[in-house]
């Protein structure tokens, strides 16, 4: 089963301090949401007040259409699975992921089917007499998620599930985790402050900072349209250069910069039209320096490189623009290209990649 859910206006506070403040979302039935931001930010009581274990100073949540108000966790369509999935250490497999059912007083016969068919889903058919003590930690955790599914919860709450594995295993993890969702077609709400996990896994991610939603999107769009500085930021490397809008017609506008005049489409500008005598941050990932002989190329002069080094796919070099020394810029540059510390470059941008924020 499968649900949609809606957050409208929750806050939390303890005391005085705001562990969430007005947040309201959206969220599809089956949609994989990821709630992605720093320790701290609210993620784990978003999700708490979600399945029902904390309870909103203000606000409320609705399941599947079902006002949640005053429904206690047992009661909601909802299954936490937290990082520490304690398995019963003396059960079999199958009777781990057949537990839930046993609450629910399925019949022997019935909830070892079920709970088959779940250890089957995460390929751990064949180990289903094993005790949890002879698994790896990532098949400890497929069982747990096994169990978290069984119960056939409409939403499933996963706080930082991933968290206790190694980064290849969690890789590896995020994977499987992915294809599993999109054949249940649960609605999956997953904690996590790995950005690169949030790319990986989610339909639409929701970046938190001091309890509230900075962004709400599709990792693309998070990544090439940010909502806020802290997004932007939160999203992986990016330059900020501050800079003042010049002209502004309907399609687009010139932005002056400290490293040359940048013309932008209209739907580079966030938040709302610019309009002369703005202040603006653009925002521009390493990966929108470009060829300067490419057509769409802005051209900015000419740059020293600082520093390089070599990432496989790419350099990685800090570039100091001739027009603004000062400056210290991060730009990824092709592979083929022979860049050296002390060489001078043209400097030039993608324009599509570049977000104007309005500087507040
Ligand atoms: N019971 C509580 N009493 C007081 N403050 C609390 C309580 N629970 C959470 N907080 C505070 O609320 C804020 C948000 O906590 P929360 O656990 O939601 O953060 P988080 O984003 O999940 O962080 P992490 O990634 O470290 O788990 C934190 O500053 C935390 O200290």
């Amino acid at each position: 089963m499968t649900a949609s859910v809606s957050i409208r206006n929750a806050t939390k506070t303890y005391g005085p301090f705001k562990a969430l403040d007005d947040v309201s979302l959206d969220i599809d039935a089956g949609e994989f949401i990821v709630l992605l931001g720093p320790s701290g930010c609210g993620k784990t009581t978003l999700l708490s007040i979600l399945g029902g274990f904390t309870t909103p100073t203000a606000g409320s949540v609705s399941i599947g259409g079902r006002d949640m108000t005053g429904v206690a966790p047992a009661r909601r369509p909802t299954t936490t699975m937290f990082q520490d999935y304690a398995l019963f250490p003396h059960m079999r497999l199958v009777d781990n992921v057949g537990f839930g059912l046993r609450m629910r007083g399925l019949p022997k016969n019935e909830r070892d089917d079920k709970a088959m068919g779940f250890l089957n889903l995460v390929g751990l058919k064949s180990a289903a007499r094993k005790k949890p003590h002879e698994l790896s930690g990532g098949q400890r955790q497929r069982v747990a998620l096994a169990r978290a599914l069984a119960v056939d919860p409409d939403v499933l709450l996963l706080d930082e599930p991933l968290g206790a594995l190694d980064l290849k295993l969690r890789r590896q993890m995020q994977d499987e985790l992915k294809a599993i969702q999109q054949r249940v077609g649960t609605t999956f709400v997953h904690v996590t402050h790995d950005q690169e996990e949030a790319m990986a896994i989610a339909d639409r991610i929701v970046v938190m900072n001091q309890g509230k939603v900075e962004d709400f999107g599709a990792p693309a769009e998070i990544h090439m349209r940010p909502k806020s500085l802290f997004s932007a930021g939160f999203m992986g490397e990016i330059n900020f250069l501050q800079g003042r809008v010049r002209e502004a017609a309907n399609d687009g506008a010139r932005v002056e910069t400290p490293v040359g005049t940048v013309v932008l489409p209209a739907a580079n500008f966030t938040i709302r039209k610019p309009v002369p005598g703005d202040d603006v941050t653009l925002c521009i990932r390493p990966e929108h320096f470009c060829d300067a002989a490419s057509h769409s190329a802005v051209r900015l002069g000419e740059a020293h490189i600082t520093a390089s080094a070599f990432f496989g796919t790419h350099f990685r070099c800090h570039l100091a623009p001739m027009a603004a020394n000062q400056l210290s810029l991060v730009a990824h540059m092709p592979q083929a290209s022979a860049v050296r510390p002390g060489e001078r470059i043209p400097l030039a941008l993608d324009p599509s990649g570049v977000t104007a924020l309005a500087v507040a």
